[in-house]
Protein backbone atom coordinates (compact mmCIF):
# COMPACT_ATOMS: atom_id res chain seq x y z
CA UNK A 1 0.00 0.00 0.00
CA UNK A 2 1.16 3.32 -0.64
CA UNK A 3 3.14 4.72 2.59
CA UNK A 4 1.69 8.56 2.48
CA UNK A 5 -1.55 6.85 3.14
CA UNK A 6 -0.50 5.27 6.09
CA UNK A 7 -1.80 7.03 9.20
CA UNK A 8 1.05 6.39 11.17
CA UNK A 9 3.66 7.49 8.46
CA UNK A 10 5.05 10.84 9.06
CA UNK A 11 7.41 11.12 6.23
CA UNK A 12 5.18 13.19 4.20
CA UNK A 13 7.23 14.49 1.22
CA UNK A 14 7.39 18.59 1.56
CA UNK A 15 4.70 19.41 -1.24
CA UNK A 16 2.26 16.20 0.42
CA UNK A 17 3.18 18.48 3.58
CA UNK A 18 1.91 21.25 1.89
CA UNK A 19 -1.01 20.48 0.60
CA UNK A 20 -1.68 18.87 4.11
CA UNK A 21 -1.57 22.53 5.26
CA UNK A 22 -3.91 24.11 3.18
CA UNK A 23 -6.78 21.61 3.31
CA UNK A 24 -6.08 21.87 7.62
CA UNK A 25 -9.60 23.84 8.90
CA UNK A 26 -8.16 27.05 10.64
CA UNK A 27 -11.60 27.56 12.75
CA UNK A 28 -14.16 25.64 14.68
CA UNK A 29 -16.36 26.35 11.37
CA UNK A 30 -14.16 24.94 9.04
CA UNK A 31 -14.21 21.52 11.36
CA UNK A 32 -16.05 18.76 10.90
CA UNK A 33 -16.88 16.32 13.10
CA UNK A 34 -16.21 15.86 17.16
CA UNK A 35 -19.54 17.24 17.90
CA UNK A 36 -19.32 16.54 21.46
CA UNK A 37 -15.34 17.95 21.83
CA UNK A 38 -16.06 20.72 19.83
CA UNK A 39 -19.07 21.91 21.24
CA UNK A 40 -17.38 22.04 24.79
CA UNK A 41 -14.17 23.55 23.24
CA UNK A 42 -16.36 27.01 22.17
CA UNK A 43 -17.94 27.18 25.22
CA UNK A 44 -14.15 27.28 27.21
CA UNK A 45 -12.76 29.10 24.29
CA UNK A 46 -15.84 32.04 24.38
CA UNK A 47 -15.69 32.20 28.29
CA UNK A 48 -11.78 32.02 28.64
CA UNK A 49 -12.22 35.40 25.54
CA UNK A 50 -14.87 36.74 27.91
CA UNK A 51 -12.73 37.07 30.53
CA UNK A 52 -9.31 38.12 28.90
CA UNK A 53 -7.75 34.94 30.76
CA UNK A 54 -5.60 31.82 29.46
CA UNK A 55 -7.45 28.69 27.86
CA UNK A 56 -7.14 25.90 30.81
CA UNK A 57 -4.40 23.51 29.49
CA UNK A 58 -5.56 21.46 27.16
CA UNK A 59 -4.78 17.76 26.07
CA UNK A 60 -6.09 15.79 22.73
CA UNK A 61 -5.77 12.11 22.88
CA UNK A 62 -6.65 9.19 19.85
CA UNK A 63 -5.10 7.77 17.19
CA UNK A 64 -3.20 9.23 14.20
CA UNK A 65 -4.56 11.64 11.57
CA UNK A 66 -7.74 12.32 13.68
CA UNK A 67 -7.43 16.26 14.01
CA UNK A 68 -5.16 16.65 17.36
CA UNK A 69 -2.92 19.16 15.28
CA UNK A 70 -5.73 20.85 13.55
CA UNK A 71 -7.61 21.64 16.96
CA UNK A 72 -4.73 22.88 18.27
CA UNK A 73 -4.23 25.71 15.80
CA UNK A 74 -7.95 26.65 15.82
CA UNK A 75 -7.79 26.47 19.69
CA UNK A 76 -5.03 29.35 18.73
CA UNK A 77 -7.16 30.87 15.94
CA UNK A 78 -9.88 31.40 18.14
CA UNK A 79 -8.39 32.44 21.45
CA UNK A 80 -6.56 35.03 18.68
CA UNK A 81 -3.08 34.84 20.42
CA UNK A 82 0.00 33.02 18.64
CA UNK A 83 1.19 29.90 18.76
CA UNK A 84 4.13 27.76 19.28
CA UNK A 85 4.93 24.26 18.32
CA UNK A 86 7.27 21.71 19.30
CA UNK A 87 7.27 18.22 20.22
CA UNK A 88 8.30 15.95 23.33
CA UNK A 89 10.90 14.24 21.94
CA UNK A 90 12.56 17.78 20.93
CA UNK A 91 12.72 19.05 23.89
CA UNK A 92 15.41 17.19 25.81
CA UNK A 93 17.05 20.24 28.31
CA UNK A 94 14.77 22.04 31.19
CA UNK A 95 16.33 24.89 29.19
CA UNK A 96 15.26 23.89 25.59
CA UNK A 97 11.31 24.72 27.49
CA UNK A 98 12.74 27.43 29.52
CA UNK A 99 13.38 29.40 25.79
CA UNK A 100 9.79 28.56 24.97
CA UNK A 101 8.08 29.86 27.89
CA UNK A 102 9.92 32.99 28.31
CA UNK A 103 8.98 33.81 25.07
CA UNK A 104 5.04 33.23 25.14
CA UNK A 105 2.72 36.44 25.13
CA UNK A 106 0.04 36.92 27.23
CA UNK A 107 -2.75 33.99 26.44
CA UNK A 108 -0.46 32.26 23.75
CA UNK A 109 -1.06 28.44 23.26
CA UNK A 110 2.18 26.33 23.78
CA UNK A 111 1.31 23.55 21.76
CA UNK A 112 3.77 19.87 22.18
CA UNK A 113 3.05 17.18 20.44
CA UNK A 114 3.69 13.37 21.25
CA UNK A 115 3.94 14.97 24.94
CA UNK A 116 4.21 11.24 26.00
CA UNK A 117 7.87 11.35 25.11
CA UNK A 118 9.15 14.12 27.44
CA UNK A 119 12.01 13.70 29.39
CA UNK A 120 11.43 12.93 33.22
CA UNK A 121 13.13 16.34 33.86
CA UNK A 122 11.80 18.14 31.68
CA UNK A 123 8.02 17.00 32.83
CA UNK A 124 9.28 17.69 35.97
CA UNK A 125 10.27 21.42 35.24
CA UNK A 126 6.89 21.64 33.04
CA UNK A 127 4.63 21.11 36.08
CA UNK A 128 5.39 24.58 38.18
CA UNK A 129 5.24 26.59 34.52
CA UNK A 130 1.67 24.66 34.53
CA UNK A 131 0.39 25.28 37.69
CA UNK A 132 1.45 28.76 38.76
CA UNK A 133 3.10 30.26 35.42
CA UNK A 134 6.75 30.31 37.42
CA UNK A 135 10.03 28.63 36.04
CA UNK A 136 13.09 28.39 37.89
CA UNK A 137 16.37 29.01 35.72
CA UNK A 138 19.59 29.23 36.73
CA UNK A 139 21.73 31.87 36.52
CA UNK A 140 25.76 32.26 36.09
CA UNK A 141 27.70 29.24 36.26
CA UNK A 142 30.70 27.92 38.85
CA UNK A 143 30.64 29.51 42.51
CA UNK A 144 28.21 32.35 41.86
CA UNK A 145 25.98 29.94 39.66
CA UNK A 146 21.91 30.26 41.20
CA UNK A 147 18.69 30.05 40.71
CA UNK A 148 16.25 32.98 40.62
CA UNK A 149 12.22 32.36 39.95
CA UNK A 150 10.95 34.48 36.98
CA UNK A 151 7.03 34.91 36.34
CA UNK A 152 5.73 33.83 32.44
CA UNK A 153 2.74 35.10 30.96
CA UNK A 154 -0.28 33.20 31.49
CA UNK A 155 -0.33 30.57 28.49
CA UNK A 156 -2.49 27.75 27.96
CA UNK A 157 -0.59 24.30 27.56
CA UNK A 158 -2.04 22.24 24.05
CA UNK A 159 -0.55 18.67 24.52
CA UNK A 160 -1.26 15.98 21.67
CA UNK A 161 -0.64 11.99 22.15
CA UNK A 162 -1.44 8.74 20.14
CA UNK A 163 -0.79 7.09 23.42
CA UNK A 164 -2.47 8.41 26.27
CA UNK A 165 -2.03 5.64 28.23
CA UNK A 166 2.07 6.50 28.31
CA UNK A 167 1.38 9.75 29.90
CA UNK A 168 2.19 10.17 33.66
CA UNK A 169 -0.53 10.51 35.95
CA UNK A 170 0.68 13.76 37.60
CA UNK A 171 1.10 15.03 33.99
CA UNK A 172 -2.35 14.07 32.87
CA UNK A 173 -3.89 15.58 36.30
CA UNK A 174 -2.61 19.22 35.17
CA UNK A 175 -4.66 19.16 32.00
CA UNK A 176 -8.29 21.07 32.74
CA UNK A 177 -9.68 20.27 29.38
CA UNK A 178 -8.81 16.78 28.24
CA UNK A 179 -10.49 15.31 25.03
CA UNK A 180 -10.67 11.98 23.32
CA UNK A 181 -11.44 12.29 19.27
CA UNK A 182 -13.28 9.21 17.86
CA UNK A 183 -12.56 7.97 14.36
CA UNK A 184 -15.16 9.62 11.54
CA UNK A 185 -17.90 8.21 10.00
CA UNK A 186 -18.34 7.57 6.28
CA UNK A 187 -20.76 10.37 5.87
CA UNK A 188 -18.71 13.09 7.83
CA UNK A 189 -15.65 11.90 5.82
CA UNK A 190 -17.61 12.35 2.72
CA UNK A 191 -18.07 15.86 3.84
CA UNK A 192 -14.44 16.54 4.57
CA UNK A 193 -13.50 14.83 1.52
CA UNK A 194 -16.14 17.38 -0.47
CA UNK A 195 -14.41 20.53 1.26
CA UNK A 196 -10.99 19.16 0.22
CA UNK A 197 -12.32 19.01 -3.39
CA UNK A 198 -13.39 22.33 -3.79
CA UNK A 199 -10.34 23.63 -2.35
CA UNK A 200 -8.35 21.60 -4.42
CA UNK A 201 -10.43 22.98 -7.30
CA UNK A 202 -11.41 19.44 -8.25
CA UNK A 203 -15.35 18.83 -8.93
CA UNK A 204 -16.13 15.68 -7.28
CA UNK A 205 -19.43 13.76 -7.38
CA UNK A 206 -21.33 12.50 -4.19
CA UNK A 207 -21.23 9.13 -4.50
CA UNK A 208 -17.63 8.82 -5.36
CA UNK A 209 -17.06 11.06 -2.19
CA UNK A 210 -18.81 8.23 -0.49
CA UNK A 211 -16.67 5.46 -1.86
CA UNK A 212 -13.32 7.46 -0.83
CA UNK A 213 -14.79 7.94 2.65
CA UNK A 214 -15.29 4.47 3.32
CA UNK A 215 -12.31 3.27 2.51
CA UNK A 216 -10.59 5.86 4.34
CA UNK A 217 -10.28 3.92 8.00
CA UNK A 218 -12.50 6.66 9.94
CA UNK A 219 -9.36 9.10 9.39
CA UNK A 220 -9.35 12.64 7.83
CA UNK A 221 -5.54 12.24 6.87
CA UNK A 222 -6.12 9.03 4.58
CA UNK A 223 -9.27 10.58 3.22
CA UNK A 224 -7.46 13.69 2.21
CA UNK A 225 -4.62 11.71 0.99
CA UNK A 226 -6.53 9.02 -1.58
CA UNK A 227 -8.92 12.11 -2.66
CA UNK A 228 -5.36 13.47 -4.02
CA UNK A 229 -4.50 10.09 -5.44
CA UNK A 230 -7.94 9.81 -6.97
CA UNK A 231 -7.62 13.22 -8.32
CA UNK A 232 -4.44 12.41 -10.47
CA UNK A 233 -5.90 9.38 -11.68
CA UNK A 234 -8.77 11.42 -12.75
CA UNK A 235 -6.72 13.73 -14.37
CA UNK A 236 -4.79 11.31 -16.27
CA UNK A 237 -6.99 8.05 -17.34
CA UNK A 238 -10.15 10.17 -17.03
CA UNK A 239 -11.58 13.99 -17.75
CA UNK A 240 -10.49 15.82 -14.68
CA UNK A 241 -13.54 15.02 -12.51
CA UNK A 242 -14.23 12.51 -9.95
CA UNK A 243 -17.61 10.05 -10.85
CA UNK A 244 -17.90 7.23 -8.91
CA UNK A 245 -16.31 4.94 -11.75
CA UNK A 246 -12.84 6.50 -11.98
CA UNK A 247 -12.83 6.45 -7.83
CA UNK A 248 -13.28 2.58 -8.03
CA UNK A 249 -10.96 1.81 -10.26
CA UNK A 250 -7.93 4.05 -8.65
CA UNK A 251 -9.05 2.56 -5.27
CA UNK A 252 -8.60 -0.68 -7.39
CA UNK A 253 -5.69 0.42 -8.80
CA UNK A 254 -3.88 2.13 -5.28
CA UNK A 255 -4.49 -1.71 -3.98
CA UNK A 256 -6.88 0.21 -1.02
CA UNK A 257 -8.42 -2.32 1.10
CA UNK A 258 -12.28 -1.96 1.17
CA UNK A 259 -12.58 -1.39 4.81
CA UNK A 260 -9.55 0.99 4.54
CA UNK A 261 -7.43 -1.45 6.82
CA UNK A 262 -3.76 -0.78 6.29
CA UNK A 263 -1.30 -3.63 6.21
CA UNK A 264 -0.29 -3.62 10.26
CA UNK A 265 -4.26 -4.09 10.62
CA UNK A 266 -4.19 -7.03 7.73
CA UNK A 267 -1.07 -8.36 9.49
CA UNK A 268 -2.81 -8.47 12.73
CA UNK A 269 -5.98 -10.25 11.88
CA UNK A 270 -4.24 -12.88 9.52
CA UNK A 271 -1.85 -13.37 12.98
CA UNK A 272 -4.18 -14.26 15.11
CA UNK A 273 -6.09 -16.35 12.82
CA UNK A 274 -3.12 -18.61 11.46
CA UNK A 275 -0.60 -18.46 14.49
CA UNK A 276 -3.49 -18.53 17.57
CA UNK A 277 -6.82 -19.89 15.74
CA UNK A 278 -8.42 -17.18 15.88
CA UNK A 279 -7.82 -16.51 19.85
CA UNK A 280 -8.30 -15.69 22.44
CA UNK A 281 -4.97 -14.49 22.75
CA UNK A 282 -3.11 -11.40 24.71
CA UNK A 283 -2.03 -7.87 23.77
CA UNK A 284 1.33 -8.41 24.32
CA UNK A 285 1.83 -11.61 22.52
CA UNK A 286 0.37 -10.51 19.59
CA UNK A 287 2.33 -7.60 19.88
CA UNK A 288 5.59 -9.56 19.75
CA UNK A 289 4.43 -11.61 16.74
CA UNK A 290 3.63 -8.44 14.56
CA UNK A 291 6.71 -7.05 16.19
CA UNK A 292 4.85 -4.05 17.38
CA UNK A 293 4.82 -2.07 20.97
CA UNK A 294 1.93 -3.50 22.89
CA UNK A 295 1.03 0.46 23.45
CA UNK A 296 0.68 1.15 19.62
CA UNK A 297 -1.19 -2.20 19.36
CA UNK A 298 -3.74 -1.01 22.37
CA UNK A 299 -4.25 2.72 21.29
CA UNK A 300 -3.89 3.02 17.59
CA UNK A 301 -4.85 -0.46 15.47
CA UNK A 302 -7.39 -1.96 17.93
CA UNK A 303 -9.30 0.67 18.64
CA UNK A 304 -10.40 0.79 15.07
CA UNK A 305 -10.42 -3.36 14.42
CA UNK A 306 -13.09 -3.22 17.51
CA UNK A 307 -14.68 -0.25 16.32
CA UNK A 308 -15.60 -1.86 12.74
CA UNK A 309 -16.33 -5.08 14.27
CA UNK A 310 -12.86 -7.45 13.38
CA UNK A 311 -11.90 -8.15 16.68
CA UNK A 312 -13.16 -8.70 20.17
CA UNK A 313 -12.22 -8.24 23.44
CA UNK A 314 -12.81 -11.58 25.87
CA UNK A 315 -11.64 -11.87 29.16
CA UNK A 316 -8.96 -14.11 27.71
CA UNK A 317 -7.25 -11.57 25.37
CA UNK A 318 -8.56 -10.75 21.69
CA UNK A 319 -10.22 -13.02 19.53
CA UNK A 320 -11.24 -11.97 15.38
CA UNK A 321 -15.01 -12.05 14.72
CA UNK A 322 -16.49 -14.37 11.80
CA UNK A 323 -16.33 -10.35 9.76
CA UNK A 324 -12.27 -11.02 9.98
CA UNK A 325 -12.10 -14.22 8.43
CA UNK A 326 -14.51 -13.17 5.75
CA UNK A 327 -12.35 -10.01 4.84
CA UNK A 328 -9.27 -11.98 4.73
CA UNK A 329 -11.14 -15.05 2.83
CA UNK A 330 -10.00 -17.47 5.38
CA UNK A 331 -11.71 -20.37 6.95
CA UNK A 332 -12.48 -21.08 9.98
CA UNK A 333 -10.51 -24.36 11.39
CA UNK A 334 -12.17 -26.39 13.68
CA UNK A 335 -12.98 -25.51 17.49
CA UNK A 336 -10.31 -26.72 20.08
CA UNK A 337 -11.97 -30.38 20.91
CA UNK A 338 -13.89 -31.06 18.26
CA UNK A 339 -13.69 -34.11 15.39
CA UNK A 340 -12.91 -36.87 18.02
N1 LIG B 1 -12.42 17.42 11.41
C1 LIG B 1 -11.69 17.62 10.33
N2 LIG B 1 -12.22 18.24 9.26
C2 LIG B 1 -11.49 18.41 8.14
N3 LIG B 1 -10.22 18.00 8.00
C3 LIG B 1 -9.64 17.40 9.03
C4 LIG B 1 -10.33 17.18 10.24
N4 LIG B 1 -9.50 16.55 11.09
C5 LIG B 1 -8.35 16.38 10.45
N5 LIG B 1 -8.42 16.88 9.19
C6 LIG B 1 -7.39 16.81 8.16
O1 LIG B 1 -6.56 15.68 8.43
C7 LIG B 1 -5.21 16.05 8.47
C8 LIG B 1 -4.57 15.39 9.69
O2 LIG B 1 -5.03 15.99 10.87
P1 LIG B 1 -4.04 16.30 12.08
O3 LIG B 1 -2.67 16.58 11.57
O4 LIG B 1 -4.67 17.35 12.92
O5 LIG B 1 -4.05 14.91 12.84
P2 LIG B 1 -3.35 14.51 14.21
O6 LIG B 1 -4.44 13.98 15.08
O7 LIG B 1 -2.55 15.64 14.72
O8 LIG B 1 -2.40 13.31 13.76
P3 LIG B 1 -1.01 12.80 14.41
O9 LIG B 1 -1.37 12.00 15.62
O10 LIG B 1 -0.41 11.93 13.34
O11 LIG B 1 -0.18 14.00 14.71
C9 LIG B 1 -5.18 17.57 8.53
O12 LIG B 1 -4.24 18.10 7.65
C10 LIG B 1 -6.55 18.03 8.10
O13 LIG B 1 -6.51 18.46 6.77
MG1 LIG C 1 -0.47 15.88 14.84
Amino acid sequence: MNENLNPTNDNFSPEEFDIEKTLRPLSFQDFSGQDQVLENLKVFVEAANQRNEALDHTLFHGPPGLGKTTLANILANELNVGIKVTSGPVLDKPGDLAGLLTNLDDRDVLFIDEIHRLSPIVEEYLYSAMEDYKIDIMIESGPNARTVQINLNPFTLVGATTRSGLLTAPMRARFGIQSRLQYYSTELLSTIIQRSAQILNVPISMEAAIEIAGRSRGTPRIANALLRRVRDFAQIKGNGNIDIKIAKFSLEALNVDAYGLDEMDNKILSTIIDKFKGGPVGVSTIATAVSESSETIEEVYEPFLIQQGFIMRTPRGREVTELAYKHLGKIKGPTQGGLF
